[in-house]
């Protein structure tokens, strides 16, 4: 299958710091979690698929194009970011923060619609009417998550990058984000790439994991029991598998039981 993205010897360098080179492949439609431990490079990896950050060095190709030839307009309805803490000094009402998602579109008469369509999906209806900095960190991410539906509302097969989309939120609403996303991006047709620190969420809602340390890929796999190893490896934890009918989950243990194990 052809690729949705592809990153090529994409090295990027921020303060002292480099990460990469990157050499990934993202497929149309694919859902891929970057997991790591803190401080890896997650985010930065997802801006630099973003655009949001440029490589030193190699390339990004979205689509057959080099993505830092995109038109910014066109790069904007191709593919939608949520960033992991929203820089908008949100004194703003939650309907216009979703309908943000719809300024690269000009002529855009569907855009109430659209908007209201997109928090029905995202469970964030209820909050129509209130201040945005109002809001519990939650309900925030409902609006959050609605601003990205409105703007990648009407595009097919295109691509969504999250970071950290789950953070903070309790189990029952965590589940239910992840199936709104889940649903909403294969109704489209879009890949999803997401930063999570969720293992459970990542082994039973995606496909793919790239395993980030340090600031290099130490494994890009299936989302599958067997990558167990490289996520103790990536951690540096035990981790113990426990599997129903339903799904599975992950249970990490303490370092010294890795070693005692070993
Ligand atoms: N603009 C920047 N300039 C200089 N250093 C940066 C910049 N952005 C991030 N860093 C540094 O790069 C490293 C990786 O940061 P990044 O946010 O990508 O990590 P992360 O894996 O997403 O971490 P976390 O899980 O804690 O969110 C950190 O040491 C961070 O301080």
């Amino acid at each position: 299958m052809s690729a949705l993205m592809k990153i090529d010897n994409a090295t990027l360098v921020l303060g002292r710091q480099r990460f990469g080179p990157f050499n990934l492949m993202l497929r149309p439609e694919e859902r891929v979690a970057i997991l790591g431990p803190s401080g890896a490079g997650k985010s930065s990896l997802l801006k630099l698929l973003a655009r949001e950050l440029a490589p030193a060095n190699g390339s990004l190709v979205l689509d057959g194009r080099a993505l830092a030839e995109w038109p910014i307009a066109s790069l904007a309805r191709r593919r939608a970011v949520l960033p992991q803490t929203h820089g908008v000094a949100f004194g703003l009402p939650v309907e216009l923060v979703v309908t943000l998602g719809r300024v690269a579109l000009r002529n855009d008469p569907q855009q109430a619609r659209i908007a209201e369509l997109a928090m029905a999906q995202a469970q964030a209806s209820h909050l129509i009417g209130r201040r945005f900095d109002s809001l519990s960190g939650g309900e925030q991410a409902r609006v959050q998550l609605a601003r990205v539906f409105a703007q990648a509302w009407d595009e097919r097969k295109g691509l969504l990058l999250f970071d950290e989309p789950l953070a903070a939120l309790d189990p029952g609403l965590t589940l239910e984000l992840m199936q709104a996303m889940q649903h909403f991006a294969t109704e489209r047709g879009h890949a999803l790439v997401a930063v999570l620190h969720d293992l459970n969420i990542a082994l039973n809602h995606f496909d793919r994991l790239w395993l980030l340390r340090e600031g290099r890929i130490l494994a890009d796999c299936d989302a599958v029991p067997a990558c167990l190893p490289l996520l103790e490896q990536l951690y540096g934890v035990r981790m113990r598998l426990l599997r129903d009918a339903e799904g599975l989950a992950v249970l990490a243990s303490p370092l010294q039981c890795l070693a005692q194990a070993a």
